[in-house]
Order: structure tokens, then C-alpha cells, then sequence
């Protein structure tokens, strides 16, 4: 594990508490071990370093004195910053775009997510070849393996990564078109879907298992959960069959973080067409977190330049046993759920169900004996009261879903108001 030194500058435009937890968590999910950090105040960044050149002497001491391997600041540095601090520091110095870079490398698993961090990274690394050059050999990461390369191995370094860039588009295209085929038949089936959106390590997972658990019953179907920044890195579906309920498909997503490098934001755009198709938005919101009011505003920025911005939503607080001795929050419309302790998903489950498809409403229908399938289909998706077989047709009175009545409109006798029933 390698040792890291934390970098902040305060000049007011974060919040500095939030921004130094942050920065460590993304650290840790980096696999790093973070040692010590440091902080001046400045009102500007200085173009040669970021910051101060006096600070930088102090920097060095601490980088020999606690044997650092990476310094790690929290922001994003020009080129030449990174090769002056390098030079300065005699270590790695990365930006927190890199250390975002890192995590994701670190967990893409399937061929999409490999690709899509692939192509970040080159596009990330083109226009710092220069001053990242030293940083890639301790990464391993290709073969500028020279301190100071000369301009013939920097013009063939640019030209292979341009190539990689365009390899990697290709093979993306292919994927993407892979999965949009796979898209088309779930919209044929017009089963809806709901995603899980939020701030990353808000409760995405932890709400999908919960709503697994109490709908499926199937600890097989659950997902990866952590208490670790970008535990899920990959779109997960699951489609939901409850009793006496119309089916929908559950997604869980990668989740947001501010000041999000921009080529990952494009990169991960494609992950996030799964949440341009959802028919509704389950906002999940850690509303434990001191700062949830700034990770919802990333998380709707985010939403609003994917255009998802105008689909449906439920805000969801999680972590509710947690919420205890706070003020109660009343800036906006949510629901509070804990996953820990299982409160209220109930109260969320009827919710997804009320706006998919709509109230309940009891009906009697009557059906051919032609159309005994039809039958099949409403017992698996709403509640039969009673049944009676006569002798040229069906009778049936049924719990359904308002939205259902046009699938049945020819079998309807009769329509009563929304039951009460939840
Ligand atoms: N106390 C408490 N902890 C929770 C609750 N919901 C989730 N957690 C914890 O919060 C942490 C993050 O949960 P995840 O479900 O992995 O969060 P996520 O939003 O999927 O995070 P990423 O995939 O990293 O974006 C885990 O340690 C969970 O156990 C809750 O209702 N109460
Ligand atoms: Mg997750």
C-alpha cells in the first residue's frame, strides 16, 4: 500500500471539512494509506505549484520525514503544476481527477466498465503528457519510463495514445450497440423500470437489497453493498415479481461524486442511459450526511445533463436509524427509510407501486373460456377475490392496478372507486 499526503488549498469556494473527508475516503477506496494532510489558506492558486512555493519546502520535509509515495491534491492541476511539484517534491503528485481515475480502474470488472475507464484515462493523460510523464512510469502504465522525455518519444507517446482513443471508441461503439439491442426488447416487453440514483455511498445498493428482500425473497438476486466510495460501478437489474402486483425491472447505478472529472462524466453517459430509460427515479439521499443537501444538488446537475432531469421521481432519505437526534429536514418532499432497521419500506414499496401503474381499484371482469391465459396473467399481477366458472364464461372480481384497466377494458363489467385497501 502505498504511503499519501493529502493537499488542500482553502480559498473558500468548498466546504473545507467536507471536501478533507471526502478527498480521504476517495483515498482509502483507492487502496492508498493516507499519512497526513496539509492546508494553507490562499485567495489564488499560484500558476508554478498551486500552492505557495514556501509551502512546498515544508511539503518536501514531510514527504522524507513520512516516507510519502503519492502526494494527492484536491484539485485539478495544469500540466506543468504536476512536473514543477514532482520536481519539488521528488515523489508522485496526482489530482483528485487521477485519484478518481484510480478507484474506478481499480473496480470496473465487466468488458463495458474496463473500456469506459480505459478511454477516460487516455483522454485524461493526452493533454498532461508532459507533466504526468514521470507519474505513468511509477503506475506502470505504459512506456514512459524517462523523466524528461525528448520530443520524438513525447510526438510518438501523443500519437499512441490518439490511437488507443480511437481503438477504444470502436470497441465501444460495438458494445454500446450490444446493449442498446438488449434495451430495445426489455422496452417490448413495456415491463417499466425504476432506477436508484444518488451520491455515492448513499444508500443505492443497500435500498435495492432492502426492496429485494421484502419483494423477492431471494438472497441470491442481492447486490454488492460497501461502505466504501464507488462500491458499484455497473448498472444491476433485477426484475421484480410480487405477488399481486404488476412486474417491474429494479436498476442500481454508479453513484455521483462532485467535481466529477469531465471524461469520466462522459464516459460513464452510456452507463447512465439506463437511467434515461427508467419510467421513475428513486432519488436515494443519505439524509445522515451533514452535506446531503450539496450531494443531491450534484446528483440533479448530473441528472439534468443526462436529460433525465424531467422523469418521475421519489426522493428517498436512507439511513433513518441514523437520523435520530437531527432536526427534522423540511426543504423538500421525500420519504425516510433505514435499511438497517427496515422501517417504512412498506410505506416506499406501495409508493413505487401507486406511481408505476396507478391506485388500486376492485373490478369484476368476465372472460371466454377462450381467454384462459388472460386469467394466467391477472393472477400473477393482482389480487383475485373471487372467482366463479359458469357456464359460457368467467366471472372475476380483481384488485388491479388503475393502469391495467386498459389491458382488461374488454373483460370489464364494471368499475368501483379506488379502494381504501393499501
Ligand atoms: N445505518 C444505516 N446504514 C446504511 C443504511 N443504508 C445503507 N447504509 C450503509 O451505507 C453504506 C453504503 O451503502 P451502499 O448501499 O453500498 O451505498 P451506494 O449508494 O450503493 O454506494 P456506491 O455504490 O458506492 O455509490 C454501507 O455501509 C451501508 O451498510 C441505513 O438505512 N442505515
Ligand atoms: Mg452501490
Amino acid at each position: 500500500m502505498d504511503n499519501a499526503l493529502l493537499v488542500f488549498l482553502d480559498l473558500g469556494l468548498y466546504d473545507l471539512a467536507e471536501s478533507k473527508k471526502e478527498l480521504e475516503n476517495l483515498a482509502i477506496a483507492a487502496e492508498l494509506n493516507v499519512l497526513d494532510s496539509m492546508t494553507q489558506k490562499l485567495d489564488k492558486p499560484t500558476s508554478n505549484y498551486y500552492i505557495g512555493s514556501g509551502k512546498v519546502v515544508e511539503l518536501k520535509k514531510t514527504v522524507d520525514v513520512l516516507k510519502i509515495d503519492v502526494c494527492v491534491f484536491d484539485t485539478e492541476l495544469s500540466p506543468a503544476q504536476i512536473r514543477n511539484l514532482e520536481e519539488a517534491l521528488d515523489t508522485q503528485v496526482i489530482d483528485r481527477g487521477f485519484l478518481i481515475l484510480q478507484i474506478f480502474a481499480k473496480r470496473a470488472k465487466t468488458k463495458e466498465a474496463r473500456l469506459e475507464i480505459d478511454l477516460a484515462q487516455q483522454k485524461y493523460l493526452l493533454p498532461r503528457l508532459i507533466g504526468l510523464s514521470s507519474s505513468l512510469s511509477r503506475q506502470g502504465g505504459g512506456s514512459f519510463n524517462s523523466k524528461g522525455p525528448g520530443e520524438k518519444k513525447l510526438e510518438l507517446d501523443r500519437r499512441r495514445i490518439e490511437s488507443n482513443i480511437t481503438k477504444l471508441e470502436d470497441q465501444l461503439k460495438k458494445v454500446h450497440l450490444e446493449k442498446k439491442v438488449n434495451q430495445k426488447r426489455r422496452q417490448s416487453n413495456q415491463i417499466p423500470i425504476v432506477a436508484l440514483v444518488g451520491y455515492t455511498n448513499a444508500g443505492k445498493s443497500s435500498t435495492m437489497n432492502s426492496l429485494l428482500m421484502k419483494l423477492m425473497r431471494n438472497e441470491e438476486k442481492k447486490v454488492f453493498e460497501k461502505n466504501m466510495l464507488f462500491a458499484t460501478l455497473q448498472t444491476q437489474a433485477r426484475q421484480i415479481n410480487y405477488y399481486n402486483e404488476p412486474s417491474f425491472i429494479l436498476t442500481d447505478t454508479v453513484g455521483f461524486v462532485s467535481r466529477l472529472p469531465h471524461d469520466l462524466v462522459n464516459s460513464f453517459k452510456s452507463t447512465l442511459e439506463e437511467v434515461k430509460q427508467a419510467d421513475l427515479i428513486l432519488h436515494i439521499i443519505d439524509g445522515s450526511n451533514p452535506n446531503y443537501q450539496h450531494q443531491m444538488t450534484t446528483t440533479n446537475d448530473v441528472l439534468d445533463s443526462i436529460e433525465a432531469s424531467h422523469i418521475e421521481t421519489i426522493n428517498v432519505l436512507t439511513k433513518l436509524d441514523l437520523m435520530i437526534n437531527q432536526t427534522p429536514i423540511t426543504d423538500f418532499k421525500y420519504l425516510s427509510i433505514s435499511n438497517k432497521t427496515k422501517t417504512n419500506l412498506d410505506f416506499l414499496i406501495d409508493e413505487i407501486y401507486t406511481r408505476l401503474f396507478g391506485q388500486k381499484v376492485e373490478v369484476d371482469l368476465s372472460f371466454t373460456y377462450e381467454e384462459k391465459s388472460l386469467i394466467n396473467a391477472l393472477y400473477q399481477s393482482s389480487k383475485i377475490i373471487d372467482i366463479s366458472y359458469l357456464e359460457d364464461e368467467i366471472r372475476v372480481k380483481s384488485i388491479i392496478r388503475e393502469s391495467q384497466l386498459v389491458t382488461y377494458q374488454n373483460q370489464l363489467l364494471q368499475k368501483e372507486l379506488p379502494s381504501n385497501e393499501k
